[in-house]
């Protein structure tokens, strides 16, 4: 650990710096939040074959001992997402209603984009947007195996979706990037990059990001800007720079019983911000809270009329759902779907908007797993098989599955969506993606 960086925290802590010092020596804290739109926590808890410690933080968050759950099928079906409890900290303070339109504009890997998500519970709207492309593309594949549909994803930078969508957002999430002290535990590099500079170059860009956030907010609405830093400077100093900038901001309690206050700083009230330190039963988290002064709804988005998919996109959906989806965007070849209507984005880079139903490929429709993973598809899904835990393991390894049925077939274990296959009368061939599949080795517990 890096002497400044050990004396910054001795002067933040004073008599509290052994007990920090004390829990730089204990494991992590790990956890799971569960999915409520894919299983309700109660019936999560009594299919668990974990411990699972509720926290004080997210009624859905828990602390959990197992380190290796990645493989586990009511993982890889989207039952739960791993994470830390004192992680899910942001969006509570966020206090998601259904309807909402949300932005969370540093969104990957996607943990608050998939905890959002799920309060929404398919209502309303979430755009989740991440800069970095290939952090996109991991955000893309955590919201398809937590099944949802009512989101964009877009790979921009803050200021692009600032000159686009000008009050549109009912409430934003900044989930910035940071110097992330409060992670040097689970990630080493952080520890290795660690310089005050780099406090001072985060603090900046945190600013940057801000501004754009604001730009974005309905009059009435919500900003909640979070860190995983301790450093002061990307802290209440960042927010007492933006609240001094902006006089139609005003900071807000954060309204939760979890975590401590901030550190004393001029021009902000710090009992009103939340800090989290290991000793409160996490990791390092900074949350405020702001509101933008008056109210005006937001500003409406322009939306598209359903579209009509080709003949063989048709007969596919008629054949596979009993309801068919509500909206249609086709792109090329490929098909999307959700239950309210589209919205246009452009000239926005669009990750996802919706469901990937799949693509017209050589006069045929080839379906994509986004469709068997949809929660709102899965009661509407007409032809399914649900596999037993040898199956299971079998199907996630790539393998055909015995059945007699014929077509296209979503495979379910336990009820929750894995994938899919396409059934000949004797076996079903395997359709789970390549890149998913587990190794041979691997037993399910
Ligand atoms: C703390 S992480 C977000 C974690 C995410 N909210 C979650 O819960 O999974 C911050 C993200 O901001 C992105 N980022 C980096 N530079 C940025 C910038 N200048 N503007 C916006 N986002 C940026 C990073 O790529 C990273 O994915």
């Amino acid at each position: 650990m890096k002497e400044a960086f050990l004396k910054r925290m001795q002067e933040y802590l004073g008599e509290e710096y052994p007990a920090y010092l004390e829990s730089l020596k204990q494991p992590r804290f790990r956890g799971l939040r569960v999915n409520e739109t894919r299983c309700s926590t109660d019936r999560f808890l009594s299919i668990a074959p974990w411990e699972c410690r509720p926290s004080a933080i997210c009624p859905q968050s828990f602390y959990i001992h197992e380190e290796h759950l990645g493989n586990h099928p009511y993982h890889l079906s989207g039952v739960f997402y791993l994470q830390e409890p004192s992680a899910s900290s942001a969006v509570e303070v966020l206090d998601v209603q259904r309807g909402d339109w949300v932005l969370d504009l540093c969104a990957a890997p996607g943990g608050k984009s998939t905890q959002i998500a799920a309060k929404l519970a398919h209502t309303g709207f979430l755009l989740s947007n991440e800069i970095e492309p290939k952090r996109a593309r991991v955000l893309l594949s955590n919201m398809e195996r937590l099944g949802f549909s009512e989101y964009a994803i877009t790979n921009e930078r803050p200021q692009r979706i600032a000159d686009t969508l000008k009050g549109c957002f009912d409430k934003v999430l900044v989930d910035a990037p940071c110097s992330g002290e409060g992670m040097f535990k689970k990630h080493e590099q952080a520890m290795e990059d660690w310089s005050e500079e780099n406090v001072r170059r985060c603090a900046l860009r945190q600013q940057e990001i801000l501004r754009s956030a604001y730009e974005t907010l309905r009059p009435g609405g919500i900003l909640v800007y979070s860190t995983c830093t301790y450093a002061k400077e990307e802290n209440e100093e960042t927010v007492a720079a933006f609240l001094a900038t902006y006089s139609d901001m005003e900071l807000l309690d954060c309204g939760v019983s979890f975590g401590r206050s901030g550190f004393e700083q001029p021009g902000i009230d710090a009992a009103k911000v939340r800090r989290i330190f290991p000793m409160d039963g996490g990791e390092g988290h900074f949350i405020a809270r702001m509101r933008k002064k008056g109210d005006a709804p937001r500003i409406r988005m322009r939306t598209l009329p359903s579209m009509k998919a080709d003949a063989y996109a048709q007969a596919f959906l008629k054949d596979q759902l009993q309801e068919p989806d509500a909206y249609l965007y086709t792109q090329g070849t490929q098909v999307y779907a959700r239950t309210q209507p589209f919205v246009l984005l452009e000239p926005l880079k669009v990750v996802r908007q919706g469901i990937l139903c799949g693509e017209s490929v050589k006069k045929r429709f080839e379906p994509h797993q986004h469709f068997y993973m949809a929660s709102v598809h899965q009661s509407h899904l007409l032809y399914v098989h649900d596999m037993d835990q040898r199956e299971c393991e079998q199907f996630l390894k790539g393998h055909p599955i015995a059945s007699s049925q014929r077509g296209f077939l979503c495979m379910r274990y336990q009820g929750f969506p894995l994938g899919f296959g396409k059934g000949d009368g004797t076996w079903v061939k395997n359709r789970y993606p390549k890149g998913m599949r587990i190794g041979e080795q691997v037993r399910l517990c």
